[in-house]
């Protein structure tokens, strides 16, 4: 049963790591690199070239080593097996980057003149502004960031407003931007989590929908099956393991369409065991249950060739259906039959025409050129049964 559910808080956690990871890295590091490469032309007169190099240099080397932790994180799935201790290196990292860039104004605003300060101020600021948007998924990360690169200077610029005229300005307004910025975070994260959840859900929804799917397709499956299985269940004898009457009027039908159809002969040899009330009489019907099971290997043994169906059509009485045989095909399958029955040698003492199990046998070989009814095939060859009954039993009479 599909239903939604909320997303756990570990596995929203982590997902948020992953997404600031994956979007945030390239985006973070390309601002952090712009905003560096300006705030070097702009001190570049300033200051000597080697300290500035030396300051971009360390500012590079930084944002790579977060680069490289993030992808490494990504790669194994560190966000999932321990988030905890990403998320703390990740806050770690954000805060050293925005203490270098609060250190390197306070440093350095003293050397410049104002016009250059307020430029090396808004860098600094846009930077933030760009991580809002892409580092927020991770509320604490962002906030980090900017308590770390505007507050430093937000106070300094508070604690030093006698320095400059607009310092006392500058402080008010940027303690008030940290604040807008925070205050826009809020609503920002809100808006990663429930995206997230969303996905989650619906990854969720398609993996139960993909589940129930493939159990359906099982129980079709099973369900074909056990069709088949009854099938063969209706179309098999159950003392025997033969096939049964349905089997044979069914193959009867399917063959004399064929025989019609190629100008082929079609043969069935009807078999009834002889005196078999007496054998029953005589030994019980357990035994005589045994001896129709005998007979029934014996048949399924006779019967080798591609096509030829064995059966029990019923009591005591076999039936074989030979598709393309001729009378004499079928003379001789009805003669090695009971070679075979004799040579089982099944005692049976109650029988008047031997010592031993014997069968009767009617055979019928035609070439059909009508639809004949299976119903009719048989009875015409149980005319030639009680034929070879009428005649002393133990034989075959042909048709
Ligand atoms: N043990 C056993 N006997 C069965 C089964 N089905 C039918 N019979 C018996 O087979 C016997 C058939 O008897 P009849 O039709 O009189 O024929 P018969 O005794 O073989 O005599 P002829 O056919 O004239 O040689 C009956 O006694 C049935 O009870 C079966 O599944 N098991």
């Amino acid at each position: 049963m599909i239903y939604l559910r909320n997303i756990p808080d570990d596995e929203l956690f982590s997902a948020q790591l992953e997404l600031l990871m994956q979007h945030g890295r390239i985006a973070s590091m390309m601002a952090n690199l712009i905003g560096a490469i300006a705030a070097m032309a702009l001190l570049w007169p300033y200051f000597e070239p080697q300290s500035l190099l030396l300051w971009g240099f360390g500012l590079m080397i930084l944002l790579l080593l977060r680069s490289l932790y993030m992808s490494g994180a990504l790669a194994d799935r560190r966000y999932v097996s321990r988030p905890k201790r990403v998320f703390w290196l990740l806050i770690l990292g954000s805060a050293v980057t925005g203490l270098a860039w609060s250190g390197t104004y306070i440093y350095v605003g003293q050397f410049l003149p104002p016009t250059l300060q307020y430029l090396l101020l808004l860098i600094v600021v846009m930077i933030s502004a760009i991580s809002l948007a892409v580092m927020v998924v991770v509320r604490e990360y962002f906030l980090v960031f900017v308590f770390s690169a505007l507050w430093p200077i937000a106070w300094w610029c508070l604690a030093h407003f006698w320095d400059q005229p607009h310092n006392l300005l500058l402080g008010i307004l940027l303690l008030a931007l940290t604040g807008l910025l925070v205050a826009a975070s809020n609503g920002i994260h809100d808006t990663f989590r429930r995206m997230l959840s969303l996905n989650w859900q619906q990854e969720a929804m398609a993996r139960e929908l993909g589940q129930i799917t493939n159990s359906l397709r099982d129980r079709n499956l099973q369900l074909q099956e056990a069709r088949r299985q009854l099938t063969d269940l209706a179309n098999i004898d159950e003392l025997t393991g033969l096939g049964n009457r349905r089997l044979v009027n069914q193959t009867l039908r399917e063959e004399v369409n064929r025989a019609r159809r190629s100008h082929g002969w079609l043969s069935v040899v009807l078999i009834d065991v002889d005196f078999f009330k007496k054998y029953n009489d005589t030994y019980g019907h357990p035994a005589g249950d045994e001896v129709l099971r005998r007979i029934g290997d014996i048949m399924q043994r006779a019967t080798a060739r591609a096509g030829e169906v064995a059966a029990r059509y019923g009591g005591e009485e076999f039936i074989l259906v030979l598709p393309g045989a001729k009378a004499a095909d079928a003379l001789r399958t009805a003669e090695r039959l009971k070679r075979l029955v004799y040579e089982e040698n099944i005692p049976h003492s109650a029988s008047e025409v031997s010592d031993r199990i014997s069968i009767s046998q009617g055979v019928l070989s035609i070439m059909p050129d009508e639809d004949v009814d299976p119903g009719v095939l048989v009875d015409r060859a149980d005319a030639a049964l009680y034929t070879a009954k009428r005649e002393g039993r133990d034989q075959i009479a042909v048709v």
